[in-house]
């Protein structure tokens, strides 16, 4: 049997501050995480999961793995090696997921024109995001929350107008997302700051893309988009096994 390909990073002795993006805290980027042979790997698990593992949105559709994240509890279910092998490697990452180690993994896919909408992800996973990317590069925007000002701006224009100038004018920096790369946000970049993905097909890069310079790119340059699968890779607290539900017993 073929054996499945390895990690390019050595992800035992990554010192994760060499890879701090500057700049608002706390953001990682690993560009190259999954090597070229292992994105394809990815791509072809994702697509060989049986239809009803999608859950299609309006614009984009996902995978849930791990089990259905939940307050209350998550009615753990055995990831597959394939993700497993993510799991294992990023809660190997010293000083990121400490004793909690990522369970969950959520797929999203997305077409040239796709995204999501800006939003937080919530107390649940607090207080790590941890992204693989492949097939396509994204531009993830981060917003500051609404304030005082923002509201009585948008209570003087009409309602479709003030939503996207609103989510404009509260950009307050992007950051390239390469395919292969490992993403890490944490402090307030998991809890302050709302992301989001524009819903076109092409991005031109802007002066408020914090890393585009360490990635040779510079404001102007525009990326044509493909299909762009995301694996978030998070750590739901609270797990039960799913025997107990066999017998009905509920924590
Ligand atoms: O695809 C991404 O990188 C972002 C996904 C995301 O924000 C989410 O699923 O909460
Ligand atoms: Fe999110």
């Amino acid at each position: 049997m073929a054996t499945s390909p390895t990690l390019p990073v050595d992800v035992g002795s990554l010192n994760i501050e060499d890879y701090k993006v500057e700049g608002p805290s706390s953001i990682y980027y690993i560009p190259a995480f999954v090597s070229e042979a292992e994105e394809s790997l990815i791509l072809r698990r994702v697509n060989e999961a049986p239809l009803p593992r999608w859950t299609q949105l309006s614009n984009r559709r996902l995978q849930n793995w791990g089990g259905d994240p939940h307050p209350k509890g998550m009615i753990a279910e055995a990831l597959p090696d394939w993700l497993k092998k993510y799991t294992d490697s990023i809660g190997s990452i010293k000083g990121i997921f400490e004793n909690s180690p990522p369970n969950h993994v959520l797929v999203n896919e997305y077409r040239p024109g796709q995204g999501i909408m800006p939003h937080l992800d919530g107390p649940l996973f607090y207080p790590t995001i941890t992204t693989i990317s492949v097939g396509s590069h994204a531009v993830l925007n981060f917003y500051r929350p609404l304030d005082c000002d923002d509201v009585s701006a948008e209570s003087s224009q009409s309602s479709e107008t003030s939503q996207m100038s609103s989510w404009s004018s509260r950009l307050e920096f992007s950051l390239l997302v390469q395919p292969r790369s490992l993403l890490i946000l944490r402090d307030k970049a998991y809890d302050y700051y709302l992301h989001g993905i524009e819903e076109i097909c092409k991005d031109e890069l802007t002066d408020k893309v914090i890393n585009a310079g360490v990635l040779g790119l510079s404001p102007g340059d525009e990326l044509q988009r493909a299909t762009r699968v995301s694996l978030t890779i998070r750590h739901v607290p609270k797990t039960t096994k799913p025997m107990l539900k066999l017998f009905g017993i509920r924590r």
